[in-house]
């Protein structure tokens, strides 16, 4: 089985958390990406009162093409659960997020949800946060550099994110920058996820502690469901 094999697989399984009349937070990337397309098959195939609320333009864009009625965060009470992938995710289920640069609403709606559901290939199973991944941090622009300048405080080298398909930095869907910064080490990621957030001009970063409620991930042998 290739990783989207295993992709397509925790998209199917994720299916199964999904009843009538639910607001679903819709995540971002390609793993989320399988599990959109899917709920819009389910949502029409079995005529399900099924809101999504997009956590990014991808999303949002994805959701209307597989026939998914959207909402913003502002127009629902409650989402009942959101589903998302992960770039990393420790023993404790803390996660790493960003690799799209979407981390900033994922966070807002994944915070808020009643369920969170991280779907993820085996690949992603680190042994602690920041072992392959860079922490993802969203600046507002004029501070770019500042700010990482400023990391080096914690032990971390941080690069500008650059664009593929465009000339310059990334900019993400609010307008700002993202940094990746390689920490040394991240022992307590709860306490580095809150310090990062008190820099003037973070808007936010990557760091997912103790918000996954649970998360399914594949392997060649089957999809596991972890729980915290
Ligand atoms: O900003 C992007 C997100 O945090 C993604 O959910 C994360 O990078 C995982 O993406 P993928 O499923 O493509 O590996």
């Amino acid at each position: 089985m290739n990783v989207e094999e295993l992709k397509k697989a925790v998209a199917r399984e994720a299916l199964s958390f999904v009843e009538d009349d639910m607001v679903v937070g819709l995540g971002t990337g390609s793993t989320t990406s399988y599990f959109i397309r899917l709920l819009g098959k389910k949502v029409m195939e079995e005529e399900l009162e099924v809101y999504g609320v997009p956590t990014s333009h991808q999303s949002r864009i994805l959701a209307i093409e597989s026939g998914i009625p959207i909402a913003s965060l502002d127009e629902v009470d409650a989402i009942d659960i959101a589903v998302d992938g992960a770039d990393e995710v420790d023993p404790d289920l803390n996660l790493i997020k960003g690799r799209g640069a979407a981390l900033t609403m994922e966070k807002i709606i994944e915070y808020r949800a009643g369920t969170f559901l991280v779907l993820v290939d085996e690949g992603k199973l680190v042994e602690r946060l920041g072992q392959k991944m860079p922490v993802p941090i969203e600046v507002i622009p004029a501070a770019w550099r500042a700010i990482a300048e400023e990391l080096e405080v914690f032990n971390a080298t941080a690069e500008l994110r650059f664009a593929a398909k465009k000339d310059g930095p990334v900019v993400t869907d609010n307008g700002n920058f993202i940094l990746d910064a390689r920490f040394e080490r991240i022992d307590d990621p709860l306490d580095m996820e809150i310090e990062l957030n008190t820099i003037p001009g973070v808007v936010e970063n990557g760091i997912f502690a103790d918000i996954a409620d649970v998360v399914l991930v594949g392997t060649p042998e089957g999809v596991k469901r972890l729980e915290r």
